[in-house]
């Protein structure tokens, strides 16, 4: 039996919770697809307040299957899924944008659809596009925007929401080597200033080391956890870690982990 605990704060001010508090709690997670396809299979997978976990694992594993679990858009065939948080983010790779709204008026959705008010999903939306690096552009639409910017507003949308837990499917997954990494750097700017728990889907290990404080590694299909690294750089991260041995090391431990769960 799969079973959501759903505890909601109303706001900021209200969380009574403190670092180290689990917001996710996965407990023996099976999905079984009723066209019989097994996707996950016995997943035990936590992500604490603070944390920044990042999955990865081959294609087809369950990964999209994991995150749609944790949004409570799928709900789990066997085991116990236990949310603390509705305050929760959720980016995908397609940034999802309505084409005939601005940056702004997209940006303002999710307060919009919550029943803020006007004056207050303007105030927030303006917040969030200030700190993704979009001022200037709230009057753009979609299609005048590079595939960055549209990530950025993407992430721009649900941070109007102070997520808890941010929950990301491979949101930099089509965008050039260049514009990711300046959006890694922004993502972890934004982890460190607003504190949210991250679950993170990439097939980057060198995006999953860099972002992460833990990255698990899952097997093939059905996906299981096959193995856990503990990132040990400390927040906030220099892009020039990248280039450390340190760095290359582990991004050679979780790659050889990834070779060995494909099967
Ligand atoms: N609604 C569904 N019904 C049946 N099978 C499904 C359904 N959704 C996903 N699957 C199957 O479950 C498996 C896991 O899919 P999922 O999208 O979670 O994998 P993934 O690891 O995110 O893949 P990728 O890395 O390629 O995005 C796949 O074999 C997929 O075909």
């Amino acid at each position: 039996m799969s079973s959501m605990t759903t505890t909601a704060p109303a706001s900021p001010a209200s969380t009574t919770s403190s670092p180290g508090d689990t917001l996710l709690d996965f407990r023996g997670v099976e999905m079984r697809f009723p066209n019989g396809t097994v996707a996950l299979h016995d997943v035990d997978l936590t992500v604490d307040r603070g944390e920044f976990v990042t999955v990865v694992g081959p294609s087809g594993c369950g990964k999209s299957t994991l995150l749609r679990i944790a949004s409570g858009l799928e709900h789990a065939s066997q085991g116990t899924t236990d949310i603390k948080t509705d305050r929760i983010g959720y980016v995908f790779q397609d940034a999802t944008l309505l084409p005939w709204r601005s940056v702004e008026a997209n940006v303002e959705l999710l307060a919009e659809l919550n029943g803020r008010s006007p004056a207050e999903r303007k105030r927030a939306a303006q917040e969030a596009i200030d700190l993704v690096g979009l001022s200037g552009f709230e009057k753009n639409l979609p299609k005048q925007l590079s595939g960055g910017m549209k990530m950025r507003a993407s992430l721009a949308r649900s941070l109007t929401l102070e997520p808890e837990l941010f929950l990301f499917d491979e949101p930099f997954g089509a965008l050039d080597e260049i514009t990711r990494e300046r959006l890694n750097d922004e993502l972890l700017r934004l982890f460190v200033e607003k504190q949210f728990a991250g679950l993170f889907i990439t097939h980057s290990v060198s995006e999953a080391v860099y972002l992460s404080t833990r990255v698990i590694v899952m097997s093939g299909r059905p996906g299981s956890i096959v193995e856990t690294f503990d990132v040990p750089f400390p927040m906030p991260r220099s892009p020039e870690i990248r280039f450390e041995a340190e760095f290359a090391k582990l991004v050679g431990e979780v790659s050889h982990a990834l070779r060995e769960g494909h099967h």
